[in-house]
Parts: C-alpha cells; sequence; structure tokens
C-alpha cells in the first residue's frame, strides 16, 4: 500500500510517501514560507540508502499551488517516485480542527467534507487550506482513499474540569464553546517516543511543540491531561503571527472604544499578532538575524515568547504533580537553542537543568539536553506528524 501523507501548517506543507511495511519514507519533503514571497521546496528522495535532494525556490501564494509543485516533483523522470499519481492507494491529511464530532482517524466523505468546513470559524488559518488540499488530492489522486487524521483526537482525554471555560453551561452546550487543543498528532507522537526512551510508561511529560503555531500538552502516563491552544489555535503561546493568551477585554475596548469589528480583530490575533507584531517578522530565523543586529524589540519578544513558556512549564508541573521530561519539538523547537535555553535556565529548583553545550550542538534525531544531574530530562525530539498519520491510516484500513 502506498501511503501519502500531507501535513498543511499554517505557513508550509509538509508531506512523506511511504509503503505501509515501512516507516522509512520513499520521499519526504517541505514547501515552507508559503506566502511570504521567497517560498522553497526541499524534495528528497531516499534511493537504497542514498538521498538524492532537490531544492526550488519559488514563489508559491498559497497551499494551493505548492501542492501542484509537490505532485510535479512526484512524477518528474530521474527523481520520480510513482509512474503516474494513480499508484497512491491512500492520501492520508492531517486536519487541525475536528471538533467534537469528529474525533477519530476518518474516510474522507462528502458529509467529512462538509463538517470540517462547519469548522473554519474555528480554524481559520487551516481547516480552508486543507479542504483545497483535499480537493487537489482527490483531483490529483484519483484512485486513492482520502483519509483525515485530526489534530484535536489526542486531546479528547482532558478532563472535563481542563476543556470547559468558565461561562453559563449553555454556551458550551448550545455552541461547543470548549478547550480542544491543536498540535494533537505532534504532542501524540513525541511524547510516545519520550515514553519509550525513558522506557517509563507512566511519565510526566510536557511536550512543547513550537512552529509557526506553538502550543504545549501535559502528558501523564500517555494520555494528555491539559493543553495551551482552546477553542481555535489562537489560544496559549506567543506564536509566528498569533498573540496567545490575551485578556478578552482587549478584544471588548477595541470594539467599544476604538470601532474595530469582527473581520479586523480575527485578522490582528491570527495574523498581525506574536512575533510579526512585536519584530515585523514571523520567522524565528529572521527574528535571531535582528537580535544578531542589535535589535531592542527583537530581544524583548524573544524574552516575551520563552517567559510564556515558563510559566506553562510551571503550571503543568503543578497539573501533573511532578515531572520527568520536557521535551521541545517543531520547527523552533528542534532548531532554536536559545529559545530552549531561555525557557529552561533558572528552574533548578524545579530539578530542571538544561546543559548549554549540548544544547548548543546541531545533531540529528533524539537528543538529551539536559545536565548530568539535572532530575527532569530536557529532551529535543524531531516530530514526524507524517509518519504519525500514515500508521494512523494504515490502522483504520487493516481493521
Ligand atoms: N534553523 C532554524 N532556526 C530557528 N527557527 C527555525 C529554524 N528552522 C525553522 N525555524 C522556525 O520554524 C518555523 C516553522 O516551523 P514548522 O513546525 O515547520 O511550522 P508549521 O508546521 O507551523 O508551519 C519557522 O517559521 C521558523 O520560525
Ligand atoms: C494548529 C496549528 O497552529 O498548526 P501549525 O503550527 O501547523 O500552524
Ligand atoms: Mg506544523
Amino acid at each position: 500500500m502506498n501511503i501519502f501523507v500531507i501535513n498543511s501548517g499554517s505557513s508550509s506543507i509538509k508531506y512523506q510517501l511511504f509503503h505501509s511495511e515501512s516507516a522509512e519514507p520513499v520521499c519526504s519533503g517541505l514547501v515552507e514560507r508559503i506566502g511570504l514571497g521567497d517560498s522553497l521546496i526541499k524534495h528528497t528522495v531516499f534511493i537504497n540508502g542514498e538521498e538524492k535532494v532537490t531544492k526550488l525556490e519559488l514563489d508559491i501564494p498559497d497551499h494551493e499551488a505548492g501542492m501542484f509543485e509537490v505532485e510535479k516533483l512526484l512524477v518528474q523522470p530521474g527523481i520520480a517516485v510513482v509512474h503516474n499519481p494513480d499508484d497512491i492507494n491512500v492520501v492520508g491529511h492531517r486536519i487541525v480542527h475536528g471538533g467534537e464530532t469528529l474525533t477519530q482517524t476518518t474516510i474522507i466523505t462528502e458529509e467529512v467534507k462538509e463538517k470540517i468546513k462547519q469548522l473554519y470559524p474555528l480554524a481559520p488559518l487551516h481547516n480552508p487550506g486543507h479542504i483545497k488540499g483535499i480537493e487537489v488530492a482527490q483531483s490529483i489522486f484519483k484512485k486513492a482513499t482520502q483519509v483525515a487524521v485530526f489534530d484535536t483526537a489526542f486531546h479528547q482525554t482532558m478532563p472535563e474540569k481542563a476543556y470547559r471555560y468558565a461561562i453559563p453551561d449553555n454556551f458550551y452546550k448550545d455552541y461547543g464553546i470548549r478547550v480542544y487543543g491543536f498540535h494533537g498528532i505532534s504532542h501524540k507522537y513525541v511524547s510516545g517516543r519520550a515514553i519509550e526512551h525513558l522506557q517509563k510508561p507512566d511519565a510526566k511529560i510536557i511536550t512543547i511543540h513550537l512552529g509557526n503555531g506553538c502550543s504545549m500538552a501535559a502528558v501523564n502516563a500517555g494520555k494528555c491531561i491539559d493543553t495551551s491552544m482552546g477553542l481555535t489555535p489562537l489560544d496559549g503561546l506567543i506564536m509566528g503571527t498569533r498573540s496567545g493568551n490575551i485578556d478578552a477585554s482587549v478584544l471588548l475596548y477595541l470594539i467599544e472604544q476604538q470601532g474595530y469589528d469582527a473581520a479586523e480583530l480575527t485578522s490582528l490575533l491570527n495574523k498581525k499578532s506574536g512575533m510579526f507584531g512585536l519584530t515585523g517578522y514571523s520567522d524565528m530565523r529572521d527574528i535571531t538575524k535582528m537580535i544578531n543586529e542589535g535589535s531592542d524589540a527583537a530581544a524583548l519578544a524573544y524574552e516575551m515568547y520563552a517567559y510564556r513558556i515558563r510559566k506553562f512549564i510551571g503550571a503543568y508541573s503543578a497539573a501533573m504533580n511532578g515531572l520527568d521530561a520536557i521535551v521541545f519539538t517543531a520547527g523552533v523547537g528542534e532548531n532554536d537553542a536559545l529559545v530552549r535555553e531561555m525557557a529552561c535556565h533558572d528552574m533548578d529548583f524545579m530539578g530542571i537543568q538544561i546543559s548549554t553545550e549540548e544544547n548548543a550542538q546541531r545533531k540529528p534525531g533524539l537528543r538529551d539536553v539536559s545536565a548530568s544531574q539535572s532530575k527532569v530530562k530536557v529532551l529535543v525530539i524531531p516530530t514526524n506528524e507524517e509518519l504519525e498519520i500514515a500508521k494512523q491510516c494504515k490502522a483504520l484500513l487493516q481493521n
């Protein structure tokens, strides 16, 4: 079975092609900086233990354009991984918001598409792109079964005290207003890897997913008990373009006193805030450059970003009554040593000690960057949402 996995994030498309019998991909790729003007595609084909890398620099305005570029690469002479798109049997899609009705991996039908569309207002940066991705995939991979794997599913184990908001009951009952949580495919994958590494099935773990979107989860014995994103992927940590936690009164003030409307506020908080709002850039590589050039605004933004993470580490340690490991993952978490250092320094009272030397190294794979005396392990674990999605597709279709 050939399983092609599409993971569209807010700024990127990641993809991998798997033969169902192996966890090693046949090819993998990343389309990044979508919509920023200077997009990049890195496409890697794995043949007999060797890697053939193709890099393209071009302007990719949106996710649909990105998917058509990817299709060309899959069948491109010299690096083709399939003769023809009909050789793909299954396409697994990461879907950010499944709401309260789409809680398990499922085959995509017209009804499932309709439900994903109904959730557009709750995941405005993601679900519309997913539907485009599904439609493009249906037009390219005509013979494949299309499967949806939800970011919200892993968080369904949260207790009610964690997922309810303190507003009247009917808002939950009538409108489904509650904490859903996101990046669940990634939190599940990296917490699973951490449990294996620690050889401790009942480990208390905090997973910190720092991509363009950022979230944390408290994972106790493999089950999520709390997470930082809420009804939508806007809450919690400071992100590339999203504000994270903010007093709801800020919105009321802007509506009542400054005449803002809903569309302006949606755009303000989702697209113009976070690191972009503070520095003019959403990509941490650009902001690091600003810091090196002496920008005070960039330095403050970094401090705010790391400080928010520290507060959640404290909260989740309390929620679990202990902590065995902290896991950093995703674009920023895997690559940005300064963020990890700032988030973990001066936490020795909690048994958290990061090794500055280990942390500064660039190495592939799972890494332990804690100091030898640290009671809590600080781990960097590359996420692999695509592998997790492929596994879930396989499990669904074999049952
Ligand atoms: N080498 C790097 N150093 C610092 N940050 C990086 C590096 N590579 C990627 N990033 C950060 O990772 C982000 C993308 O993370 P990713 O998990 O791919 O995002 P998403 O899935 O949310 O689109 C980029 O916006 C950038 O901030
Ligand atoms: C849910 C979410 O924010 O996803 P991403 O980080 O991929 O944009
Ligand atoms: Mg992502």
